[in-house]
């Protein structure tokens, strides 16, 4: 794994399109100016895809989708599919009801993603297997999925991130397992929409997809970790939260080379 490649978004400091929810949306703002990118929140369907073509990667996130947020959604991506800039979809919550997954389902139609980082449920919903109460995860049994998930990758010709206690990427020929993080991160909410938006850090910064989303899901579950480990007996999850973002702010690829918890698969299928 050339951890170095994290350097990159701060040399090339890209700028992100993010068209996202209401609850997080301050939040993905932020760990993106933490990576060393820049971001703009712009999901009007007036300008969508004119600020699409003009950043270096697109952030799609339905966690509080409206129709006239999806068609913004669609013309964004499909403006960044011409302009060869590449676009993330978060698909929050695609199992919970009929109107989010018939959005990824029009948006999937419409739009080719470089990666899809989705939880357990996320995942399992696109590649058929209907899960999930809200935003959190709930699919069991993951091993027995896992060649859903290499399918999926292939035929949406796109990378899949599945975050989770151990996280899974694929593209369809190539593995990953990446075994940083602490559950502290499933007691915030935001932390599976930042890690979308660092991957989109990653991918405006030039790296490849696949490699992108396992430097973004280690940076994450390692500023997770640290952020656990400075916490004094009287501190709980708002000093979690805050220091999280200083981790965040100081991840750089020594810290990624020497607490990095990553199998690679590579050529496993
Ligand atoms: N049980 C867990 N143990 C350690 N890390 C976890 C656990 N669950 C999730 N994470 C980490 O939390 C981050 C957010 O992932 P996740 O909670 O799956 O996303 P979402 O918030 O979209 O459901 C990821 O970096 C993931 O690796
Ligand atoms: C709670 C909630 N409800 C709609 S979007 C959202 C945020 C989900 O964020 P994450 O998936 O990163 O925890
Ligand atoms: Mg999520």
């Amino acid at each position: 794994m050339d951890w170095k490649l994290w350097d990159r978004i701060a040399e090339v400091h890209p700028l992100i399109h993010q068209l996202t929810n209401v609850v997080t949306v301050n939040d993905c703002a932020n760990i993106t100016l933490a990576c060393g990118a820049s971001p703009v929140m712009a999901d009007a369907p007036e300008e969508a895809a004119e600020m699409a073509a003009a950043s270096d990667a697109v952030v799609i996130n339905i966690g509080t989708l409206r129709q006239d947020q999806l068609e913004a959604m669609a013309q964004a991506g499909e403006s960044a599919n011409k302009q060869g800039v590449p676009v993330v979809l978060d698909p929050v919550g695609a199992g919970a009801t009929r109107l989010r997954l018939q959005a990824v389902d029009r948006l999937l139609k419409r739009v080719r993603f470089s990666v899809i980082r989705g939880n357990s449920s996320e995942i399992g919903t696109l590649c058929g297997q209907r899960s999930g109460r809200g935003v959190d995860a709930n699919l069991e049994d993951l091993d027995s999925h896992l060649s859903s998930f290499r399918s999926l990758a292939k035929n949406l010709q796109t990378v899949i991130a599945m975050s989770g206690p151990v996280d899974y990427v694929t593209d369809g020929e190539r593995e990953a397992y990446v075994e940083n993080g602490t559950p502290l991160l499933t007691r915030v909410t935001g932390t599976g929409c930042m890690l979308t938006a660092v991957i989109g850090c990653c991918l405006g910064a030039g790296i490849e997809p696949f490699h992108a989303a396992i430097l973004s899901l280690a940076a994450v579950g390692i500023a997770g970790e640290m952020a656990e480990a400075s916490l004094s007996e009287t501190e709980g999850i708002g000093t979690f939260r805050i220091r999280f973002f200083d981790e965040m702010f100081r991840m750089n690829s020594k810290t990624l080379e020497q607490a990095g918890k990553v199998k690679l698969l590579e050529k496993s299928v």
